[in-house]
């Protein structure tokens, strides 16, 4: 039996959005870090890391290979950027003890960090190259270690698709599938193809079946299960499918579910959890900043002008003062 409802996800940005305080000290707000950026991609990383500071995040670090690094640090010095990860290509003609030094080096690097991030998004502009994803399995291990949650989404989807033990049975791990992406995960995980008949119910025996992580799955309506509940987000957003949705979508889950994180742990009343309601904040801010992108640029409409609508669209429902 399927029991979807409707997220109010007003209520949630209102619930888990702190107030602004002149008492806080910068952190408090969200340090979040994004593992991504390579050759290929370096717009995906970006936008996920900007979205986190424009809904209100201190810090956002962005962990990325060094040919990324210059042009992510052009788009904005806003970001703190770390060229610490590498590809096959750097080290081709090194021995197999070498290749082990550089992944210590690369995993020693973010591990310096590792214990003051509120959360991690993994995947955004990854690219697949077979030894930086092996660095970022090691990343993943020691995430979990600390006690960090994080998101995997794109690239990192790709990952974990494949080695399902990184993030099964760790609650504080978040999936945010596209189409292809849940796709691959339901034919792997779940041995059968997507069943859109059965969304919701197939949706919560893949959240279960990977040990109770949440799956956000994106499309006409954001999907959300912890492998218990199934909520749904399907206010009106845009027409325009333009690439980056999905980046500004992760940054923000971020944001939220440490914001989530830490209200839940401040009122032992509140029985929620807490990365349910970070992904309902998410897709709703998300898709009401494309809605309001859209009224003002129409079939011109991009990524960059959804950021840019973030700050106003929760001004709307949560103002600053
Ligand atoms: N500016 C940047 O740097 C950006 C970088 N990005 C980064 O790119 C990396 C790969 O991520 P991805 O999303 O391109 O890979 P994936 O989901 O396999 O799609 C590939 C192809 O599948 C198709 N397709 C897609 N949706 C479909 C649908 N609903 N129904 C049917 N088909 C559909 C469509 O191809 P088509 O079939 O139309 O030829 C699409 O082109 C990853 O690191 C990500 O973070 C992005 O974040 C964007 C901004
Ligand atoms: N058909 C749709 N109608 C309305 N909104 C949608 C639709 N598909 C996706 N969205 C919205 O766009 C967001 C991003 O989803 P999308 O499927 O574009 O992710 P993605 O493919 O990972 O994006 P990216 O290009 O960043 O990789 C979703 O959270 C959802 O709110
Ligand atoms: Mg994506």
């Amino acid at each position: 039996m399927s029991s979807t409802s409707e997220a109010d996800a007003e209520s949630v940005l209102r619930l888990v959005t702190p107030s602004l305080d002149l008492k806080r000290h910068k952190g408090q707000a969200g340090k979040i870090a994004v593992i991504g950026g390579c050759r290929e991609y370096t717009g995906a990383p970006y936008f996920a890391a900007i979205s986190a500071l424009k809904i209100g995040a201190d810090l956002s670090h962005v962990f990325c290979t060094k040919d990324a690094a210059p042009v992510i640090k052009s788009y904005s010095p806003e970001l703190i950027v770390h060229p610490v990860l590498e590809e096959s290509y750097t080290i081709s003609d090194f021995s197999e003890e070498e290749r082990k030094q550089v992944q210590e080096r690369v995993v020693g690097e973010v591990d310096k960090w590792m214990e003051r991030f509120d959360c991690l998004v993994i995947g955004p502009g990854l690219g697949r190259d077979p030894f930086l994803l092996e660095c970022v399995s090691e990343i993943m291990l020691l995430a979990r270690k600390f006690n960090v949650p994080f998101l995997v989404d794109g690239d990192g989807l790709f990952l974990v698709t494949n080695s399902i033990d990184l993030v099964s049975s760790y609650p504080l791990a978040v999936l945010t599938p596209n189409v292809n992406e849940y796709k691959r995960l339901v034919q792997r995980v779940l041995n059968c193809e997507v069943d859109e008949e059965n969304a919701e119910d197939q949706l919560r025996s893949l959240a279960k079946q990977i040990g109770g992580v949440t799956i956000l799955r994106k499309g006409k309506s954001d999907l959300i299960s912890n492998g218990e509940i199934v909520k749904s987000v399907s206010i009106y957003g845009s027409p325009r499918r333009c690439g980056g949705q999905g980046d500004i979508l992760s940054g923000s889950v971020a944001v939220f579910l440490s914001w989530s994180q830490q209200l839940i742990s401040g009122h032992e009343s509140l029985s929620e959890n807490p990365a349910i309601l970070g992904c309902i904040a998410a897709s709703g801010l998300l898709r009401k900043a494309a809605s309001l992108a859209f009224t003002k640029h129409k079939r011109s409409t991009l990524t960059s002008d959804i950021i840019g609508c973030l700050g106003e669209s929760l001004e709307d429902i949560c103002p600053a003062s």
